[in-house]
């Protein structure tokens, strides 16, 4: 079966799109997934996004990582998909998320949700302060948590450009405290509401970005007073504006691009 894909990215973390909004696809499994977005044998992406009808909203997106394993949400995917989209509108995750999307030129301002603090939401293994967790790996230590869909650990340091997160970002992601992985975030203060951010992704490893990593470091370093409530965060593909105040929804604005449209045969993959 010919398939039609549209390869799209948020700065620099790329997506393979398919749209089953109108013509329905065979069942995905992981391996699929993973085969689709392997760099050397596949099409190659940092996730594999899939696009389904919706009857609440204008639409659902699936989402896997590399890995093949389905996840609950992803940031800059959602500003690719609004810009594709091209209008206004709400649209659910597979794991029941719930995004406003409005897109612009070039890209798009999202309401990505309420982010949850409570240690059994992230989720963690047992009980603890999610805003300065006593825990450590090596050299990183007394990080935050926040899951904005997804889990996400925060370490604020010196200088994150330092930080050999290839090498630790495997080991912390696979840590039993975290009972469903985590994407693990080094973020360091370089201005006035200004953050550089480097993203060990769950199931995809280092990324150019990464739009949930770029929410939850902004919240948590609101939330420890070390930034103001609109936030400039910097990442190896570019900058994303993160707004947040207590008890309401994160908004995130940037870029988002689509780089080129072909077709695979479904069969080679499955
Ligand atoms: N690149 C994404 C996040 C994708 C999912 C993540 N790796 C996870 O497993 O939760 C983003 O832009 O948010």
């Amino acid at each position: 079966m010919r398939t039609p894909f549209i390869k799209m990215h948020g700065l620099g973390n790329d997506f393979v799109v398919l749209d089953a909004r109108e013509m329905p696809l065979p069942a995905l499994s992981a391996q699929m997934a993973s085969a689709i977005a392997d760099r050397h044998t596949g099409i190659g992406c940092d996730q594999l996004i899939v696009l389904e009808p919706s009857e609440a909203h204008a639409f659902t997106m699936r989402i896997y990582n590399s890995d093949g394993g389905e996840v609950e949400a992803c940031g800059n995917a959602t500003r690719a998909v609004a810009l594709l989209h091209g209008e206004a509108a709400t649209i659910e995750t597979a794991g029941g998320v719930v995004l406003a999307l409005e897109p612009s030129e070039g890209g798009a301002t999202v309401d990505m949700g309420k982010p949850r603090f409570e240690w059994d939401a992230i989720p963690l293994d047992y009980a603890m302060d999610t805003c300065a967790m006593p825990v450590g790996w090596g050299e990183l230590e007394n990080p935050a948590a926040v899951n904005v869909g997804n889990p996400h650990v925060i370490f604020f340091v010196e200088n994150a450009d330092a930080v050999d997160l290839a090498a630790i970002g495997p080991e912390i992601e696979h840590d039993a405290l975290f009972p469903a992985r985590v994407n693990v975030n080094v973020a360091s203060l370089v201005g006035p509401d200004h953050l550089k951010l480097h993203v060990w992704e769950r199931g995809a490893g280092l990324t150019r970005a990464c739009g949930t990593g770029a929410c939850a470091t902004a919240v948590a370093a609101i939330r420890r007073g070390l930034v103001g409530n609109r936030v400039t965060v910097t990442l190896p593909g570019g900058d994303l504006i993160i707004e947040w105040r207590e008890r309401e929804s994160i908004r995130m604005t940037g870029p988002a691009a689509e780089s080129f449209r072909g077709e695979f045969n479904w069969d080679d993959f499955a």
